[in-house]
């Protein structure tokens, strides 16, 4: 990690709002002190390939205390991974403008918060401005099922990103996918009729965030910004491939933020607030959140999965529901009070 500034020039590939010495917006404060774990990783490790065998034991604990864990063995070439971190990189650094133009087709460029409509505009910055608060990411939005109709125009980047993305998709859904039967095995869900419709691969997409660096100009002076807000995936599965050193990444547990440092050649995976239900709260959908980075830009890629939206989630704690429901729930939520309530909208026997 270097402390040199970038180019001069460099900061036209930010959105304006985030370009040092731009004025300050309502940046949220960092409160509760994270836990900083020097050395060590805080986070239980799966290997994949033992998830036939003793993992499939370790994978419940870690479901359960946890929601989140360090996946190694993946399969997943570290070929692959550089070129797509590298890519990305590349890809985020274009101006603000060219960005903004990339909009096309199945792919969407959102800047100001992650929480994007179906058609992938940021809630945030395009629909109510004032009701959210700015986050200090960018990125693009890449439903997977689309990709074959991203219209690379004959441009080599979006194509070579196109061929990047397919590739990687198709190890993050056989990752997923493995993943997930193992839990359903665990939870006893496997051969039942209502999960088949559980994980539905097509539903996959993929995130590719740039959390620029942050100074202190950058807001006023406050101690810094966040990255992303402290919340819960709405997926199925969720799985982080944090390339670079840069790290940020933050999870809840035992009352204490813990700080997730990037490992090389892993994976970090959570658990999705869908994985909650269909486990009857058995498995955690984990809270967690990104600091931003005083000295560095941090690219992190991400890629979601949810059940089929019309397939019906039964569990002994909400009322039945299919993603679609919830997702439209999210959204009413998102524009009318500014968060996310999530699972809790749909609870069964709410404390009365
Ligand atoms: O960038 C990261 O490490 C986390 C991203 C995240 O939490 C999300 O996209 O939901
Ligand atoms: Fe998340």
């Amino acid at each position: 990690m270097s402390n040199v500034p970038p180019p001069s020039n460099y900061s036209s590939s930010y959105p304006p709002l985030f370009r040092p010495n731009s004025t300050p917006t309502h940046v949220v404060d960092q409160d509760d002190p994270t836990t900083h774990n020097p050395g060590s990783d805080p986070l239980p490790v799966i290997d994949l390939h033992g998830l036939n065998h003793d993992a499939k034991h370790t994978l419940a604990e870690a479901c359960k205390v946890w929601g989140i864990f360090r996946l190694v063995n993946h399969g997943i070439p570290i070929t692959l991974l550089n070129q797509l971190h590298d890519h990305a990189k590349e890809l985020l650094s274009l101006s603000f403008e060219s960005k903004q133009a990339l909009r096309s087709g199945s792919m969407s460029y959102f800047w100001g918060t992650p929480a994007l409509t179906p058609s992938g505009l940021a809630i945030a910055t395009e629909r109510s401005p004032s009701s959210l608060s700015i986050n200090w990411v960018e990125g693009f939005n890449v439903p997977l099922s689309q990709l074959s109709v991203l219209q690379a125009d004959g441009d080599p980047i979006l194509d070579t990103f196109r061929h990047l993305l397919d590739e990687y998709g198709r190890h993050q859904s056989r990752v997923a996918t493995t993943i997930f039967k193992a839990m359903a095995e665990n939870l006893n869900l496997l051969g039942q009729e209502k999960c088949k419709s559980y994980i539905s691969p097509s539903t996959g997409f993929i995130r590719v965030y740039r959390y620029p660096r942050c100074s202190e100009s950058n807001h006023n002076n406050q101690a810094s910004a966040w990255g992303m807000d402290a919340h819960t995936d709405s997926s199925v599965i969720s799985i982080l491939n944090h390339h670079d050193q840069v790290g940020g990444l933050e999870v809840y547990k035992g009352h204490k933020w813990l700080d997730i440092k990037p490992i090389p050649n892993t994976l970090v995976v959570n658990l999705g607030d869908m994985m909650q239900a269909m486990s009857d709260d058995e498995y955690k959908s984990v809270k967690h959140r990104v600091k931003a980075n005083k000295y560095d830009d941090r690219i992190s890629i991400g890629y979601f999965v949810f059940p089929a939206q019309n397939g019906v989630i039964q569990s002994s704690k909400y009322k039945p529901f299919t993603y679609s429901d919830f997702q439209a729930q999210v959204q009413k939520d998102l524009m009318t009070m500014g968060f996310k309530v999530g699972l809790d909208r749909f609870k069964l026997n709410k404390a009365s």
